[in-house]
């Protein structure tokens, strides 16, 4: 469904201060896919997913969606069939807004001019929503009012009900306790699974990344080192991929703390 080809980003190309931050990607996420993304800091990372999502140009290569080609489609008109939950749990719904509201909007996302009635069946639908975390009882108050936890998890289920095409998770555990991050994670296995979505995940949590989803790539450098799916991302371990990523990488020193650290 997304096909990335030859797709390299330069940053400030031709100065002193030229980055290669992606050289020459190629990518096909397939119908269902749900993919760990890992790679050190700096290994580009973000930056495919800004590719993806349209917040900077490619500076070569295409990219497609379902065989179209959005290259160049801004990225609010990507945001209309893309999801994507960044580190910090407050970008994703507005705080000065209440829960059934930002609700209410992730319901209407790409509806263009359809009016929304909010109404006891509405009502009751968003409190089941709700119920996994425990807000049910919360839709009149105002989203700042949300723990960090709270808040990613309402994100998800917001992102979550818009059914996008795509949903881009950007460490969006990172910023969270353990024990919320936990949750949070459960969440979102729970629904990508229920809503059959096709997702990508950054995280440096490499246990996460191991018990999530169908495929997983490993990033070094602006290329991508390692691509496993099936049987094969079943059986890694944290070991297996320390021992893969120093292998694989292209850096003359390699420890644990590259592949792990934030
Ligand atoms: N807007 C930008 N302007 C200039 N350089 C950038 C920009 N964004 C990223 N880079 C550079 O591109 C390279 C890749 O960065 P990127 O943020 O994609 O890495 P990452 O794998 O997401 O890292 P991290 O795990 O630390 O978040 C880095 O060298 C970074 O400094």
């Amino acid at each position: 469904m997304l096909e990335i080809n030859h797709v390299t980003k330069v940053f400030f190309p031709g100065t002193v201060n030229e980055k290669v931050a992606l050289e020459d990607i190629n990518l096909k996420v397939n119908e269902g896919d749900v993919i760990s993304v890992i790679g050190s800091n700096g290994s580009g990372k973000s930056t495919l997913f800004n590719m993806i999502a349209g917040t900077f140009p490619v500076t070569s290569g295409t990219i497609k969606l379902d065989s179209k080609d959005i290259t160049k489609e801004k990225e609010y008109k990507r945001a209309f069939y893309m999801g994507r939950i960044f580190q910090d749990p407050t970008k994703g719904t507005s705080g000065n807004m209440s829960i059934k509201d930002n609700l209410s909007l992730s319901l209407t996302k790409g509806m263009k001019g359809l009016k929304f009635s909010y109404n006891n069946k509405k009502k009751a639908q968003f409190e089941e929503l709700l119920k996994p975390i425990h807000l049910s009882d919360r839709l009149e108050d105002n989203v700042g009012l949300l723990s960090g936890g709270q808040r990613q998890a309402l994100t998800l289920i917001m992102a979550c009900l818009s059914k996008p095409r795509l949903l881009l998770l950007d460490e969006h555990t990172a910023a969270l306790d353990p024990e919320n991050a936990r949750i949070v994670m459960e969440l979102t296995k729970q629904y990508i699974t229920k809503e059959k979505l096709t997702a990508m995940m950054v995280t440096h949590n490499m246990q996460f990344a191991i018990e999530f989803g169908n495929r997983l790539i490993m990033m070094d450098e602006g290329h991508i080192i390692m691509d496993v799916s099936g049987e094969e991302k079943k059986n890694l371990t944290i070991p297996i991929l320390i021992e893969r990523f120093k292998s694989l990488s292209k850096k003359e020193y390699t420890s644990d703390e590259g592949l792990l650290t934030h």
